[in-house]
């Protein structure tokens, strides 16, 4: 378990970490997300002891970090991958961090083939890829065999199969009972990955829930109409006090509020030909964007490009003018902490 409580780093004028009160669980891989510079590492480094933080406290099972015994043995983390001795070959570099925590030496061994990494155990790590330093500093990271697991951009550098492999690794951790934290920007890979989710934007707590419960509160549900008679399904849905948007880019008519069954037994009833009838649910990663909107400190402003994905936010019709950037299912009261 690890508790952050009134966690705030200030780099001189600047507050990269906002009075962070939040509690990081055994059993699930949790997530940690938010946009560049939302202040993640500098979280990740404060619970590491690292930096040190301006004001607040971290604790690792009830222990400041620099209380613990033999911290490897507690928490393993991967924050940056090359930060690895390239002089020295993978197995030197396990090794020098095994003897100084006072790990066997067959543990070594063990993480490497653990990694995939033994074919080239005694290669300098200098030449080794992204993929493979990577792998490095996930075998550093399980050296100890610690209960609590953090992970900053693990999936940076890796093939399909090496994202395929983390994954399995982390749920398998957390399978476990183990604690396992992790940051990324992929949403994909985080919507398979992580169970629950730690949101922040501009160091400040934005949401502590369940994958379901943010893509649920955070994202609008609709249901998308086709259909070869779509001007009569127009006037039909009109007819029935029903508000259809449509969207000429893929021929097809958005319906908020009204179940796709209910759609479809009105289409029927006129005899209307559907070609899709399909609910839709939108991605983690439009509910992210959604909620996250206000705090992205750095904009793209490319022309006629938007900041938000396709059906998000503005341009999404269906997002009246006064629903918050986070979402309309989104309690606003949980901002801040829980
Ligand atoms: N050593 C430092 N000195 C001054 N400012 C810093 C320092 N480290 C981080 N910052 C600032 O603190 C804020 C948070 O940075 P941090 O790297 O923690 O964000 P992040 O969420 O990890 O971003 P990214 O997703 O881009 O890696 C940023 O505005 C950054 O410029």
């Amino acid at each position: 378990m690890i508790e952050l409580e009134g966690l705030t780093k200030r780099f001189g004028g600047k507050v990269a970490v906002d009075n962070l009160s939040f509690q990081v669980r055994p059993g699930v891989v949790t997530g940690f997300l938010g946009p560049n510079g939302a202040g993640k590492s500098t979280t990740m480094r404060m619970m590491l002891d690292l930096d040190n933080p301006t004001s607040g406290t971290v604790r690792i099972d009830g222990k400041h970090y620099r209380d613990l015994p033999e911290p490897l043995k507690y928490i393993g983390a991967l924050l940056d991958a090359k930060a690895m001795h390239g002089g020295r070959s993978a197995y030197n570099n396990l090794l020098c961090l095994a003897q100084s925590n006072r790990i066997p030496t067959s543990r070594v061994d063990e993480v490497l083939d653990l990694v995939g990494l033994t074919p080239v155990a005694r290669q300098k790590s200098k030449g080794f890829s992204l993929g493979m330093g990577q792998r490095l500093g996930i075998a550093a990271a399980l050296l100890g065999d610690p209960e609590i697991l953090m992970f900053d951009e693990p999936v940076n550098g890796l093939d399909p199969e090496g994202i395929l492999w983390i994954r399995n690794l982390m749920k398998g951790l957390a399978a476990e009972g183990r604690t396992i934290f992790v940051s990324s920007h992929l949403m994909s890979e985080m919507a398979l990955t992580a169970e629950h989710l730690i949101v922040i934007g501009q160091g400040k707590l934005l949401a502590d829930l369940s994958m379901a419960d943010f893509i649920q509160q955070n994202s609008r549900s609709y249901v998308r109409m086709r259909s070869p008679q779509q001007e009569r399904l127009k006037d039909v849905l009109h007819e029935a006090g029903i508000d259809a948007i449509d969207v000429p880019a893929t021929g097809t008519l958005e319906i908020n509020g009204v179940a796709a069954e209910q759609l479809g037994e009105l289409a029927a009833q006129h005899q209307i030909v559907l070609h899709e009838l399909s609910p839709q649910r939108a991605s983690l990663e439009e509910a992210f964007m959604r909620m996250t909107a206000d705090s992205v400190e750095y904009h793209a402003h490319a022309p006629g490009a938007g900041e938000l994905p396709p059906g998000a936010a503005a341009d999404n019709p269906a997002r009246p003018a006064d629903v918050p950037a986070w979402g309309a299912g989104f309690d606003a009261t949980r901002k801040g902490g829980k």
